[in-house]
């Protein structure tokens, strides 16, 4: 399902029909038990499947977490398949947090296996890991280009890990995590209105790269659960806030199974982020 139009102006017209807000489906094992579904893959297929019910229609971006689907073998990703192209097929974007990073050969593989035209998990866009050099990324960059999709690169994440690697400081004096949003954003010199190479900022940071000349859109998770609030978002964004896609997964997640009290929680949530589009 190769796009005419680049994942940045799908992503742009698609915050300004529904907000920005992005929901993640993440099927932990503690909420199949929750949801009163088996650590199974039956139970997988019925939890995705509630959360198409609830999410389509209701949201910028669904992004399924790929790990939660992997553990359950093929059959996992057979669930992962479907749900991906259910989503798509209704109309909602969808991002796969896979955060793939590898060699160029490798990297080239795993960019089909995301980006590729007519590829059984093919996404709009994909969550890339550029710790091994961002020119490894070059494959993905190259595909996400051609075919109208788009990367989000992890620059600086919401664990507190991240900052033993990302807070280091390059030859040049800049830190790691603004190299990288340097990077993504010289792919986005020239987009007309928003770039499609994304960068990920966790909400649960004291400090933020500098944003400002990113041109794409920011996704940022931590929020909910891992303690990150609207004002982090509003106070790490700086100039960026107008292309913050905020991310929440179990915040809305632990309302389910029910539809409606699913759809309940998101309207909560986009509520909450309705600043954005100010
Ligand atoms: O820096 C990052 C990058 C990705 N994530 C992913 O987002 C969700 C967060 O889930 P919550 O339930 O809202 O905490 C999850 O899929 C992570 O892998 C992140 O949290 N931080």
């Amino acid at each position: 399902m190769t796009s005419t139009e680049t994942f940045g102006a799908r992503l742009h017209a698609a915050t300004g029909r529904h907000g920005s807000l992005c929901v993640g489906v993440d099927p932990h094992p503690e909420l199949l038990e929750a949801w009163g579904l088996p650590d199974s893959v039956e139970g997988l297929e019925q939890f995705s499947e509630i959360c198409v019910e609830a999410f389509v229609g209701q949201v910028a971006l669904v992004k399924p977490q790929v790990a939660f689907f992997e553990a359950y073998g093929s059959g996992g990703l057979a669930v992962l398949e479907r749900t991906v192209s259910v989503l798509r097929e209704a109309g909602t974007l969808v991002l796969a947090d896979a955060k793939r990073g590898d060699i160029g050969s490798t990297m080239n593989a795993y960019a089909r296996a995301w980006l590729g035209a007519g590829s059984p998990l093919e996404s709009d866009a994909v969550t890339v890991s550029p710790y091994l050099g961002f020119g490894s990324l070059d494959p993905a960059l190259e595909l996400a280009e051609r075919n109208g999709g788009g990367l989000f690169v992890l620059a600086a994440t919401s664990n507190p890990e991240g900052a033993q690697v990302q807070l280091s400081t390059a030859a040049d004096g800049r830190r790691i995590s603004q190299v990288m949003v340097d990077e993504a954003a010289a792919r986005n010199a020239g987009a007309d209105v928003l770039g499609s190479i994304g960068v990920v900022v966790g909400a649960t940071l004291t400090e933020a790269p500098d944003l400002d000349a990113l041109h794409g859109p920011i996704l940022m998770p931590g929020i909910g659960h891992q303690g990150g609030t609207a004002d982090d978002v509003r106070r790490l964004a700086g100039a960026g806030l107008r292309s913050v896609v905020p991310s929440v997964s179990r915040e809305v997640l632990r309302a389910g199974p029910s539809v409606t009290a699913l759809q309940e929680a998101v309207g909560r949530s986009v509520e909450a982020f309705a600043f954005l589009q100010d």
